[in-house]
């Protein structure tokens, strides 16, 4: 598959395997007019730490450049923060270096050849003179409904909104210009930003581009009995195989129902196309069965049926893509393991000591900053002392009165910027 392919091919790959292409015809005139590959960009705001989700955009990411395209990764810092603050300032840029590592590590781990991938931290040019007074362009002539609106699927919704979450819609459309791409890639929720940007970059002098989506996939590792928002039950790049197969234990996988199943969508949309992109020939995917032959799968149609008859159950769907997701996540856990300087990108990114020393201070659970650290500590989230609670589950999480009260009961001021 790494071989060269014809551009026709090429631009089936490109399209293969999403819900939508928005100008398709952009891609077609690189390739078949212009002759030069693709350059096409995914955007990461650099929040929580990637867990198994993440495979879903990569194995995209995996075709663009088997199909020989030139694929830039954002790691959008800023954006992070900008988000309702979902990542602290002061650590989205050991966030950023995580993130490059772990994305690079997954993308060897499915075997694609990533010389020409290539990462880009957001605010190594956001910052910049031309894109502060483009910004400003755009700022000047969006409505505020309208970047509402934009970015009503992507940035955390609240009953009183920053500043930041309506920016966030316009740098997105900015960055299109700004990392030189022809198209950007990312999921169907990204759809009203895309569409923003396809809208406004022209009113300010710049070209529309295509736009890839892949749909949304169920997650994996959604817990049957626990609550989503459990930590635990969401399977980490860098878990061994005994803590995937607990998770995978624990998994949401009703039996016979296909639709909306986790576990299959994680078959179907990555450990098929990691295959597929492994092999010449068609994917195989061995189900092993006590005292039977194995189920062998060449396409996820036959599974699913399979599924649906029950003759392929719950209990050996799992043990099978345990095997394979294990298989997976074997060299980037390796790498891991091996390099030190990997390790302390990790406790800086992620420090994993915060809330739990805060708490064991807790004694005034009157105070809204212990609270929020005692709250932190149940759900392995990081407790700010302004009572914010950092995290992929911050909301769920989030005690005390506003910022601004609290700040003025613990007597600090206002951070910086
Ligand atoms: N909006 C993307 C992140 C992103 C940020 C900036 C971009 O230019 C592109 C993508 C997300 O939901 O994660």
């Amino acid at each position: 598959m790494a071989s060269k392919l014809s551009p026709e091919d090429s631009i089936a790959l490109i399209k293969a395997n999403l819900a939508e292409v928005l100008n398709p015809e952009i891609i077609d005139n690189v390739i078949l007019k212009e002759k030069r590959p693709l350059k096409v960009y995914w955007g990461s705001a650099t929040t929580g730490r990637p867990h198994c989700g993440y495979f879903v955009p990569m194995m995209k990411v995996a075709e663009l450049l088997a199909a020989g395209c030139h694929v830039k990764i954002l790691l959008a810092d800023i954006h992070g923060y900008l988000d309702n603050m979902k990542a602290p300032i002061d650590l989205v840029e050991f966030r950023a270096k995580y993130y490059e590592r772990v994305i690079k590590a997954l993308l060897k781990a499915v075997g694609v050849d990533i010389a020409r991938l290539e990462f880009v931290l957001g605010s190594s040019y956001q910052l910049n003179k031309d894109y502060t007074m483009d910004r400003f362009k755009l700022e000047g002539i969006t409505r505020v409904e309208v970047a509402k609106k934009a970015g009503a699927e992507v940035v955390k919704q609240s009953a009183d909104p920053t500043l930041g979450g309506l920016i966030y819609p316009l740098m997105q459309a900015l960055d299109e210009q700004y990392l030189d791409v022809d198209a950007q890639f990312g999921g169907v929720d990204q759809r009203k930003i895309f569409a923003f940007a396809m809208e406004n970059l022209p009113k300010i002098g710049y070209s529309v581009r295509a736009h890839l989506m892949n749909s949304m996939v169920p997650g994996l590792g959604e817990a049957a009995k626990m609550s989503a928002s459990d930590p635990d039950s969401k399977i980490d790049l860098l878990d061994d195989p005994a803590a995937v197969e607990k998770k995978l234990k624990k998994a949401k996988c009703p039996p016979k129902e296909v639709e909306g199943n986790g576990v299959i969508a994680f078959v179907e949309h990555v450990i098929f196309r990691a295959i597929a992109l492994k092999v010449d020939h068609e994917p195989i995917f061995k189900v092993e069965r006590r005292d039977e032959e194995p189920l062998l799968y060449t396409s996820i149609q036959k599974l699913k049926e399979d599924y649906a008859a029950d003759i392929l159950t719950p209990q050996l769907l799992k043990s099978a893509l345990t095997h394979h997701l294990n298989e997976l996540l074997k060299p980037i856990v390796a790498e891991y393991e091996a390099s030190p300087d990997w390790q302390a990108i990790s406790l800086q990114a992620y420090p994993p000591e915060k809330a739990a020393v805060k708490v064991k201070k807790v004694k005034d659970k009157g105070d809204p900053a212990k609270r929020a650290a005692a709250a932190a500590a149940r759900k392995n989230v990081v407790a700010q002392p302004d009572g914010h609670v950092e995290g992929e589950d911050a909301e769920k999480v989030t005690v005390g009165p506003s910022t601004e009260e609290t700040l003025q009961k613990l007597k600090v001021s206002e951070p910086e910027s």
